[in-house]
């Protein structure tokens, strides 16, 4: 049984999420009561200090990883519900990843890296099909490439299109700039912010670095695995002196 919510709620909500690692003798809580919503159709950055819990956050509200309490919602269905081979499929049909690393397999050209996805689904995509989504991160002429043959952006931007080939409910997206130079990271950013504007796609991104958080709509701050503030249009500025506030303080405030 899944929960079905209504139309206009959040593509993603967490309420009281709890992640504890370790033993009883020796615990990191690594989320501490974290919740949250994350608006369909919006670019959201979820920023914080080393160790707050951005990648713990970002894995649970993706079913990549069960929370140890709390309930997380993702598109109307409560993941807290669905076993194991429910939340695989969830994964795999209704959300989209995206790595600092790229995570293309090395054997295939980009066009079969983009397939990927749909062929574990079961289904025969048409090439046609997964040219224009190549052709949607600029990359139509790229396609019979393997991931050797392209610079870091092209890859990023080829995980970008196996991320959406699904037409996932949400993009995750963990330091997608991580890798990349300044100029090839503001392509990507670009693009995921298009990706926003012009499909209506929900992203939720992890960074640590304050001029990524301004391409997104809003930014949530973490600290010791608990929400500590947010912004609306967040500015590099804005964001980078709430992170000084934020580490220096250690805390929430
Ligand atoms: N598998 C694990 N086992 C034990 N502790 C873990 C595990 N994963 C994360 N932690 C701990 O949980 C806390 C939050 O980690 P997490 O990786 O979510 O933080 P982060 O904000 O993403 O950090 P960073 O910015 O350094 O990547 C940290 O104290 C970390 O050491």
């Amino acid at each position: 049984m899944t929960a079905t919510l209504p139309q206009t709620a959040a593509a993603v909500a967490l309420r009281d999420v709890r992640k504890a690692y370790g033993t009883r003798s020796a615990v990191v809580n690594a989320l501490d009561g974290v919740t949250l919503e994350f608006g369909r159709g919006r670019f959201t950055a979820v920023m914080g200090p080393s160790g707050s819990g951005k990648s713990t956050l970002l894995h649970c509200a993706a079913g990549l990883d069960r929370p140890s309490s709390g309930e997380i919602e993702l598109a109307g269905t409560a993941l807290g519900k669905l076993s194991e081979t429910q939340l695989t499929k969830l994964r795999r049909d209704r959300i989209g990843f995206v790595f600092q690393s790229f995570n293309l397999l090395p054997s295939l050209t980009a066009e079969l890296n983009v397939a990927l996805p749909l062929r574990l689904a079961g289904k025969r995509p048409q090439r046609r099909e997964i040219r224009a989504v190549l052709e949607s991160v600029g990359l139509a002429d790229r396609a019979r490439h393997r991931p050797a043959e392209l610079s870091g952006g092209q890859q990023q931007r080829v995980a970008i299109a196996r991320a959406l080939v699904t037409r996932p409910a949400v993009l995750f997206a963990d330091e997608p700039t991580g890798a990349l130079d300044s100029t090839t990271g503001r392509e990507v950013l670009v693009l995921l912010r298009r990706m926003v504007d012009s499909g209506g796609q929900t992203i939720i991104m992890v960074t640590h670095d304050p001029y990524v958080t301004s391409y997104a709509d809003r930014v949530v701050f973490l600290a010791d695995g608990r929400v500590a503030g947010e912004l609306d249009d967040p500015t590099p500025r804005a964001v980078a002196e709430r992170m000084a506030h934020l580490e220096s303080s250690g805390g929430v405030w």
